[in-house]
């Protein structure tokens, strides 16, 4: 199933506050998409508005090109699992699956051999075949989550709208439930919407991460783009550990405040004047003999990386190098190498600089107007 929601806004009740404003997002039959962002950015809101749980609102939402407005719940074939799992503790697992069937109206609702069939074939699913008669209290946290799944799946929904449905989970378990689900996903052919707070869960699991902060989308794009080219500052630094240096660019060249950091070549057509460079501690490089910079080898570090602090004069940076940099390690008279950076201005990214294909010699740096190889 489909959704497009075009402009959509809605405002807190009472209040002039806008809780999404003026939302626009497709998603296509069969995608799996994560909605991410801190907390208060919307990211429920719009899952319960594409549920047709709540209004009123501004704008149009569409699921398979028809607004829900007047079609009974059963009709939508949308599934809905919350964080609090909320099983009922009075029935058996099995009762609690076949709830949404149970409570259809008589003349749509499956015989009970019918209705017994699909739940056995749901406890299969879940891979929870043993566990029909047993109460919710006697389960962990993990199989009450995939049997709140099952019973999100018992009328068999095109849509399945997941918030923060792994939130009470352990780490590990929450990385099995996720695998799974995605699993899940493919086998029956879902439209999946999931809201996390945790984009380690929605960079594994989704095709695709719609960023939301303070009730917009800032930016919806495959989690490999979403890295590369970061639309602003806050997507960048949601992602994960970020540096920042500012300076100016001058002749398509970025200059770096810090003295230690080296300047680096950004190409043509980039309008002179301040701007912000962001990059991961990983995408740093040191070079020798180039500049006052001191590295210092700290504890820690993982995956082949060795954890450093830079001292670059006015300030210290931590970064993560590979190991076989081991050389540089406590070494006087180093410079900074920031040229895989994103750059940004006015907190909007200058993409077609985030963009660009690695240049051929990349590598080679000018410093106070010298050429230099880094390592
Ligand atoms: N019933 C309500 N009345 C007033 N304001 C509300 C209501 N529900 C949500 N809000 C506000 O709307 C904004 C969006 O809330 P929402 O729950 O959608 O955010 P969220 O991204 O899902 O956050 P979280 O990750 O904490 O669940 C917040 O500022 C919140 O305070």
């Amino acid at each position: 199933m489909s959704v497009q929601i075009q402009s959509l806004t809605r405002h807190a009740p009472n209040a002039s506050r806008k809780m999404l404003d003026d939302v626009s997002l497709s998603i296509e039959d069969g995608a799996f998409v994560a909605l991410v962002g801190p907390s208060g950015a919307g990211k429920t809101t719009l899952l319960r508005t594409i549920a047709g749980l709540d209004g009123p609102y501004e704008g149009t939402v569409l699921v398979d090109g028809r607004t829900l407005a007047g079609r009974p719940m059963r009709e939508r074939r949308i599934g809905f699992v919350f964080q609090n799992y909320a099983l009922f503790r009075h029935m058996t697992v099995a009762r609690n699956i076949a709830f949404g069937l149970d409570v259809l109206p008589r003349r749509e609702r499956p015989d009970r051999g019918a209705i017994a069939g699909r739940v056995a074939e749901l406890l299969e699913l879940i891979q929870l075949p043993m566990l029909g008669d047993a109460y919710p209290d006697q389960l962990s946290g993990g199989q009450r989550q995939r049997v709140a799944l099952a019973r999100a799946l018992a009328t068999k929904p095109g849509l399945l709208l997941l918030d923060e449905p792994f939130g009470a989970l352990d780490p590990i378990v929450r990385r099995q439930i996720r695998r799974w689900l995605r699993g899940l996903h493919d086998q029956l052919g879902l439209t999946t919407v999931l809201v996390t707070h945790d984009h380690d869960e929605a960079l594994e699991v989704a095709d695709r991460l719609v960023v939301m902060q303070n009730g917009r989308i800032v930016q919806e794009a495959p989690a490999e783009m979403l890295d590369t080219a970061p639309a602003t500052p806050f997507v960048m630094e949601f992602l994960g550990e970020a540096l920042e240096f500012s300076g100016r660019i001058v002749d398509g060249w970025f200059l770096p405040d810090d003295s230690n950091v080296l300047s680096f070549h950004v190409g043509g057509g980039v309008d002179d004047g301040l701007v912000t460079a962001l990059l991961r501690p990983y995408e740093t490089r040191l070079v020798a003999g180039e500049g006052r910079g001191r590295a210092i080898p700290l504890a820690g570090g993982s995956g082949g990386l060795r954890r450093l602090k830079v001292e670059l004069g006015t300030r210290e940076v931590e970064i993560l190098l590979v190991t076989d940099q081991v050389g540089l390690f406590g070494r006087d008279h180093v410079a900074l190498d920031i040229g895989r950076a994103r750059l940004f201005r006015d907190d909007r990214a200058l993409q077609h600089i985030s963009l660009r294909p690695p240049e051929p010699g990349h590598g080679k740096q000018r410093h106070n107007g010298t050429v230099t190889d880094s390592v």
